[in-house]
């Protein structure tokens, strides 16, 4: 039954042992005042007791009450502690499985999904972790230590004959608890739906205003949340089901009790102060009766939830680095597609195709060509942000799984094509928690990006906020500020995918002299359509529909007199 589940019983296996051995006193030391209440109504009755007597008994009860308590002091703390770690890491082993893989698992994943998956899953095995918890024991080891009690100290058949329908509600509640996991499974699928929509909508609101597009997704928006909102009420549906049933079973066995306790007292078999106590200890079963329900849902929800979690942390790694790799230490290093060619995961269609070229250390190569003819897939490859044959690209003459990805990737600045800015401070943004970095450097690196006059600009300066996606920046401050944040790391690598669009041609040019004249030895790779940005560069490709078409320096490409020589002719006429 909790065989999902025991990965975090094993974890936390010493909370638990003291959480369940104080709820267990708690549990064994309340069974007590409905034994000394029924025999001070014997001894009232039969005119037994004197003051002094009755007040000890009072007192009595009291210190047993208040020591139930401090039981409980202790099991509510140390279930809340499993429960919160649980909580805990189950998000981080979720951040770590989402930050250790390629973009292949983005593509199946949706954000909507694995932020439902984070948040809503997680709580449900928390839940389960501390309150269910509760809600077990107290279903299971709490009733049995009651009816052994009433049993023991008061009647084996009138407790026999009382708790005769208690079994037929833990046969319904299962079979309900059964349904209510499918249900729950489909609920969270639609919020994962409901989620991406919201995430789609804050994202992409200037664009879906600017098309008017406002009423439609408000459309798509309202029939997800019905779908959401219906998909919950099945779930409730059911929740409903098992609150009478909770209710009508025990009040079942209250009837049953009376009567033949009853008839019990009438052939002096029982007292009355024993069917007094027999009736309290029935109405402590009541709260168990509740508890199996609570525990049944929260057991199958839990469970629908971490099969949602497992399919993320079972996840099977599209890359993962040989045993036997090293670090690679040379800050730049020589680079050599030898024959490479790649496919995305999603389709086969061969997106590079035998791309053949040599990238010496501390040269700049430019990499031309039309849209879609594959410049950022082949400067993904040195990332390696998706599965490929890392035996046809060598770095200092070893094949790329030769070194950890970590180690590849902290020598190169990339400055991507689409813009990726956090909602925070310009500072928080550049540093990105590299806390080597300091007030210099992060001067020096927004100098080197050219955006350092207009940060001086701003109000709050290096403190000025981004906003979301850095909706408080233009399109070339944004461009300047991923450069800065790719530059602080000094890299022996920088490549600029398309980063200077967004820029006029003077600050185009201060930054390539910033680069020159401040990045001895750096090896530069800039893909772009524009041939004014690559055109001074050591080394000039042009690709077409995945393959090299076009090489050399401008000179050699405009005595070619081919597609490069065309595009210059016509982006000198434009500009
Ligand atoms: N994640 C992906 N999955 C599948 N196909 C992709 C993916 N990314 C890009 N492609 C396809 O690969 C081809 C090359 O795309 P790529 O982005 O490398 O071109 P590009 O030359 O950089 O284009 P642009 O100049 O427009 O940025 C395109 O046909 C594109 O549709």
């Amino acid at each position: 039954m909790f065989k999902k589940f025991r990965w975090f019983i094993d974890y936390y296996k010493k909370e638990y042992i003291i959480a369940l051995t104080f709820l267990f006193l708690s549990d064994l030391v309340g069974l007590i005042p409905p034994y000394i209440t029924g025999k001070l109504t014997d001894l009232i009755f039969k005119g037994e007791i004197g003051f002094d007597r009755f007040i000890k008994i009072i007192l009595f009860t009291f210190f047993v009450v208040v020591v139930k308590y401090f039981f409980a002091m202790g099991w509510s703390y140390f279930i809340n502690r499993a429960s919160n770690e649980i909580e805990h890491e189950t998000r981080d082993k979720l951040i770590r499985k989402f930050l250790k893989q390629q973009l292949r698992f983005f593509e199946v994943n949706s954000t909507g999904s694995l932020m439902s998956k984070s948040t809503g899953d997680v709580y449900a095995l928390s839940d389960l972790a501390g309150p269910g918890t509760l809600s077990f024991f107290d279903s299971t080891v709490f009733p049995i230590c009651i009816v052994i009690m009433m049993a023991v100290a008061i009647d084996f058949k009138l407790t026999i004959v009382s708790i005769l329908p208690l079994p037929l509600l833990a046969i319904l509640c299962i079979k309900i608890g059964d349904k209510i996991y499918e249900k729950y499974f489909i609920a969270q699928k639609s919020f994962d739906n409901l989620n991406d929509q919201v995430l789609e909508d804050v994202e992409g609101v200037r664009i879906i205003r600017t098309f008017n597009q406002k009423e439609k997704r408000y459309e798509a928006f309202t029939e997800k949340g019905e779908k959401l909102r219906d998909d919950n009420m099945n779930v409730a549906k059911l929740e409903a089901l098992m609150a009478p049933l909770q209710r009508i079973i025990p009040a079942l066995t209250f009837i049953i009790a009376i009567s033949y306790g009853s008839y019990l007292i009438k052939i002096n078999e029982i007292s009355v102060g024993e069917l007094v106590s027999f009736t309290y200890y029935l109405n402590m079963l009541i709260w168990p009766m509740y508890a199996l329900g609570n525990f049944i849902n929260m057991k199958e929800q839990a469970e629908a939830s971490m099969d949602r979690i497992g399919e993320v942390l079972n996840y099977k790694e599209d890359y993962v680095d040989r045993e036997d790799a090293v670090d690679l230490k040379d800050e730049v290093f020589d680079i050599n597609f030898n024959s490479h060619s790649f496919s995305y995961p999603s389709n086969d269609i061969k997106r590079l195709k035998d791309i053949k070229l040599k990238i010496d250390a501390g040269r700049s190569v430019g990499i031309l060509g039309k849209t879609g003819s594959g410049k950022s897939s082949l400067i993904k490859q040195l990332l390696n942000l998706y599965k490929m044959d890392t035996s046809t690209i060598l770095l200092d003459n070893m094949p790329y799984d030769y070194y950890t990805t970590k180690s590849i990737r902290s020598k190169i600045g990339y400055v991507p094509q689409k813009y990726m800015i956090f909602s925070k401070t310009i500072r928080e943004n550049i540093i990105f928690g590299d806390k080597s970095k300091d007030e210099k450097d992060l001067e020096w690196a927004l100098t080197m990006a050219d955006f350092k006059k207009d940060v001086d600009e701003f109000t709050d300066g290096y403190e000025t906020l981004c906003g979301e996606q850095g909706i408080s920046l233009s399109g070339g401050q944004k461009a300047r500020l991923q450069l800065a944040r790719a530059l602080i790391k000094k890299p022996g690598i920088l490549i600029l995918d398309d980063t200077m669009s967004a820029l006029d041609s003077e600050t185009e040019k201060n930054i390539l002299t910033n680069l020159k004249e401040n990045f001895s030895g750096l090896t530069l790779l800039i893909a772009s359509h524009r041939i004014v940005q690559v055109k001074d560069l050591d080394y000039i490709i042009v690709l077409e529909d995945g393959k090299i078409v076009e090489e050399g320096d401008s000179d050699a490409l405009m005595a070619n007199k081919a597609w490069y020589y065309k595009q210059y002719q016509i982006q000198s006429m434009e500009e």
